[in-house]
């Protein structure tokens, strides 16, 4: 073996949200040695990462992989999906909402393959999560978004719901409801508890059977026929070095970097890796395809007097509203941003009201019908791979319409004491965009993600062809590799996905963990 050359018994690609979790759990085992390859640097080295109310400072940042999105004939194609850089993945630089799934959302997981993720199973290795999941603390509530909430609950005809979670844990959800969010934070300092805080930093330098390579980019899978062997990377002063696993090579690159990595590694739909000058290794069509999000547009108004300062991340509660009655969730939801949330409005030409002088509401589809595809432009590994999020596309116009509904529903709250005294004026879209079709016209223009990109190696039954993964999240057709992380959602869960993720690392690292045990008593 070269000098870089190492070997260990599992290599997470990622020390991301899901990664930092499964190197957490399979190290409490001394005799197990773990190498978590990490692209970004350490996040205890930013102070702007570790203040959850700093979050916007690092987006758009040297911590972001700022990936595009290709052209979107009925949306925004200007769209920056954010990507964090980072030890702790997107859970160092998200607003860290925590939500549960919905029981029914889980059902969908079951009905598409993925036995074993029902709502029961999921919900006890939620129970897990290290993160510090609390809703806000009564002095983080300000008095404008409290004001909201009481419109929100009065225009929708909603309940104010005090622990969203505390109906997803047990009660298997919501119909309704609007409240101040549950966060994972430390009440007392405004730090994040984001998974590398939870999960990695009490063990860093202490469980000696842990590594973690920093601002190290894994560039290949390697492979001996059907059985990956590890990876090859680059470090930050461009060494190349190659980290074997003599179990398994475990991807929680995330939804982008998981499905680019496979198909560079040549695993993805052949004919189009030798489009772009890869050759094949394992023709796995599915890869890269059921690319899915949680689509958003804006609303803005300027307010009568300055916002109050007290906040948590500056984007403090929800709002969750049942339009179909035959499904017991919500189908859309709101968050409310205390702050200009202005991108997409000011590239439209809209004016920005003052800093300290703005909220907005950003409606957005928990279930949005669109499916898009991720997939090479080149060979070339530095090359970004392509985004086309097919947004507003659904043949039906699901999506479409709910962003309408979603902008009349904004606008009753805004109309509804105490909160309509809060406002001076509708900054975008304004007062003169009425009818449907305008609505429509400026809700998908001005449209942003709810940075929840999901789906790319879907989880499915182990002879679904369109599956990459199975349900123990082994990469279908080939041996020593699995891939944990929000690429391997069937379909999106209504809310916010970090805890699915959380939990699904919890998970996985129990069937790695079991697998094991088995495979040893079988060679006994
Ligand atoms: C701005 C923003 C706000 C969000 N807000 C919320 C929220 O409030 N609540 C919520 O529920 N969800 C939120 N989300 C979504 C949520 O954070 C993600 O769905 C989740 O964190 C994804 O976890 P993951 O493990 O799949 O990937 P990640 O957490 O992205 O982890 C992937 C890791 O892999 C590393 N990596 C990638 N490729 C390589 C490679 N080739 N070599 C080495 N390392 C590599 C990356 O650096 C990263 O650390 C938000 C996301 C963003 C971007």
């Amino acid at each position: 073996m070269s000098m870089n050359e190492t070997t260990y018994d599992y290599v997470i690609v990622g020390g991301g949200t899901a990664g930092s979790v499964i190197a957490n759990r399979l190290t409490e085992d001394p005799g197990t040695t773990v190498c978590v390859i990490e692209g970004g640097p350490d996040d205890r080295d930013h102070e702007n990462v570790l203040r959850l109310r700093d979050w916007l400072s690092v987006l758009d940042s040297d911590l972001d992989y700022g990936y595009t999105t290709t052209e979107q004939p009925n949306g925004n194609s200007h769209i920056l999906h954010s990507r964090a850089r980072v030890l702790g993945g997107c859970s160092s630089h998200n607003t860290l909402i925590s939500f549960r799934p919905f029981a029914e959302d889980l059902d969908e997981w079951v009905a598409a393959g993925a036995e074993g993720w029902d709502n029961a199973t999921v919900q006890s290795y939620a129970d897990r999560i290290k993160c510090n999941i609390i809703p806000i603390a009564e002095k983080d509530r300000n008095a404008m978004v409290k004001d909201w909430v009481s419109s929100a609950s009065e225009a929708a005809g909603v309940p104010v719901i005090e622990d969203f979670n505390a109906l997803t844990s047990h009660g298997g959800g919501f119909a309704d409801g609007t409240g101040f969010l549950s966060i994972a934070y430390d009440p007392y300092t405004g730090y994040r508890s984001s998974a590398s805080v939870a999960y990695l930093h009490p063990i860093m330098d202490v469980r000696k059977n842990l590594t973690v390579l920093l601002e190290t980019w894994v560039g290949q899978v390697l492979f001996d026929g059907d059985r990956a062997t590890g990876v090859s990377a680059t470090t930050s002063g461009g060494e190349q070095i190659t980290v074997n696993a003599r179990q398994e090579v475990i991807l929680a690159a995330g939804a982008v970097d998981s499905p680019r990595l496979l198909m560079l590694s040549g695993v993805g739909n052949a004919e189009e890796l030798a489009a772009v000058g890869i050759e094949s290794r394992h023709d796995l069509p599915g890869v890269g395809e059921n690319l899915q999000d949680h689509p958003e547009s804006i609303i803005m108004w300027e307010t009568n007097e300055r916002v109050p300062e007290e906040t948590v991340m500056d984007s403090d509660a929800a709002l969750f509203v049942r339009r179909d009655k035959s499904d017991p969730r919500p189908d859309l939801m709101f968050h409310i941003y205390q702050i200009p949330f202005d991108d997409n409005t000011k590239r439209l030409g809209y004016d920005s009201p003052e800093d300290g002088y703005a909220v907005c509401m950003t409606p957005n589809i928990p279930r949005s019908r669109g499916r898009g595809k991720l997939s090479l432009t080149s060979s070339d590994p530095e090359a970004q791979p392509a985004l086309d999020f097919r947004y507003f596309t659904d043949p039906e116009g699901y999506d479409e319409k709910t962003i309408v509904d979603g902008l009349k529903i904004a606008r009753e709250v805004a109309a509804t004491e105490p909160f309509k005294s809060w406002l001076k004026r509708e900054v975008a879209p304004g007062p003169k965009v009425q009818t449907d079709e305008e609505l429509s016209e400026y809700g998908r223009r001005a449209a942003h993600t709810v940075y929840h990109p999901a789906g790319t190696c879907k989880m499915g039954a182990a002879d679904d062809d369109t599956a990459v993964v199975d349900p123990r999240l082994k990469v279908r057709g080939l041996r020593g590799l699995r891939i944990a992380d929000a690429s391997v959602f069937p379909t999106l869960p209504t809310p916010n996905p970090m805890v699915m993720v959380l939990a699904l690392g919890e998970r996985a690292a129990d069937l790695i963990r079991q697998d094991r045990a088995a495979e040893k008593k079988e060679t006994r």
